[in-house]
């Protein structure tokens, strides 16, 4: 079975421009071939994300998660099981989430927040994943030959969201019944970790489903449908799905996503080094905002 590859960030943290070039080209070549890989030493601790899972079980835990009931429109709050349906040809997922947009720009106070430690420490958890999604989108730049800022000047937090994601033990599951159903990410990139149950995983180019199992230390990125269609399909936007494994039927399973997405006014038309004669570009211009909202649309489950 294929495995995704590990790139090391400390070259492009650490080093000159040729240690920089070659993550750069190691992270564009991974999204090319299977639009995921798994990135280590890009800036965030392993301490810290178990801290990150601590907090994060602690809210799941808590009945006034309930408070805050997600809103379409502002992609923000709580979503209870079976609200969400990534695959609507199959039973809704088999998860709850709470959905952070805009985090330093979300006000304080009981209509966001359930109480204000909650709050302070999601604050920083979206600051560091916001920093490293930056870092990761840098080295895309490099590698597409784009100025290195070209992706920060167009995600100043607007549409970067992050998202607690708890799929709670089960005793047995009915046919076709997914935690996350089959999906491609809807924009740029997607930083994902995941606690140590396993159930990740990514369709190869065959249509095989590849595992990807939680390696500490890491997270798990990959490129998202804008992505696709800014580099005219040349990165790719890889379906993937959360099976119940064994170990998260019994105790649960936790993962924290970050959606770096593109502001909602970003015209998302290929990329001039993508489109050639022989390459014409393959979908209309599109705005980030109108894309993404039809999608977040279609995923609730109804
Ligand atoms: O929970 C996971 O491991 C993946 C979730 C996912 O793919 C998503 O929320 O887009
Ligand atoms: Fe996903």
């Amino acid at each position: 079975m294929q495995k995704l590859p590990i790139i090391d960030f400390t070259p492009f943290l650490q080093e000159g421009p040729e240690g920089r070039q070659a993550v750069a080209n190691a992270i564009v070549s991974a999204a090319r071939e299977v639009g995921f890989c798994y990135v280590k030493n890009f800036g965030m601790s392993q301490d810290f994300m178990d801290a990150a899972f601590a907090v994060s079980e602690a809210f799941f835990k808590n009945p006034a998660k309930t408070s805050t009931p997600f809103k379409v429109e502002l992609n923000h709050g709580y979503g209870g099981l079976k609200g969400e349906a990534l695959d609507p040809s199959k039973p809704a997922d088999l998860k709850e989430t709470l959905t952070l947009r805009d985090v330093a720009k979300t006000p304080s106070g009981a209509d966001y927040w359930v109480n204000p430690e909650f709050e302070a420490f999601m604050r920083c958890l979206y600051a560091s994943m916001r920093r490293s999604a930056s870092t990761i989108m840098q080295a895309f730049a490099m590698g597409l030959e784009l100025p290195v800022d070209y992706f920060d000047q167009r995600h100043s937090g607007e549409v970067q969201t992050l998202r607690l994601l708890h799929y709670p033990p089960c005793k047995f599951v009915s046919e076709g019944q997914l935690g996350a159903g089959e999906h491609t990410d809807y924009g740029t990139l997607t930083v994902l970790f995941q606690d140590n149950k396993g159930g990740l995983q990514v369709q190869g180019l065959d249509g095989e489903w590849i595992d990807a199992p939680p390696i500490p230390g890491t997270a798990v990125i990959n490129t998202g449908d804008l992505m696709a269609r800014w580099s005219n399909d040349t990165l790719r936007s890889t379906p993937h799905r959360v099976i119940p494994r064994p170990a998260a039927m019994k105790e649960g399973r936790q993962s924290i996503a970050f959606f770096s997405d593109p502001d909602s006014d970003v015209l998302i038309e290929p990329f001039a080094t993508c489109v050639s004669e022989k390459k014409p570009a393959l979908y209309p211009p599109v705005t980030a905002g109108d894309y993404i909202m039809g999608r977040i649309k279609a995923s609730q489950a109804k």
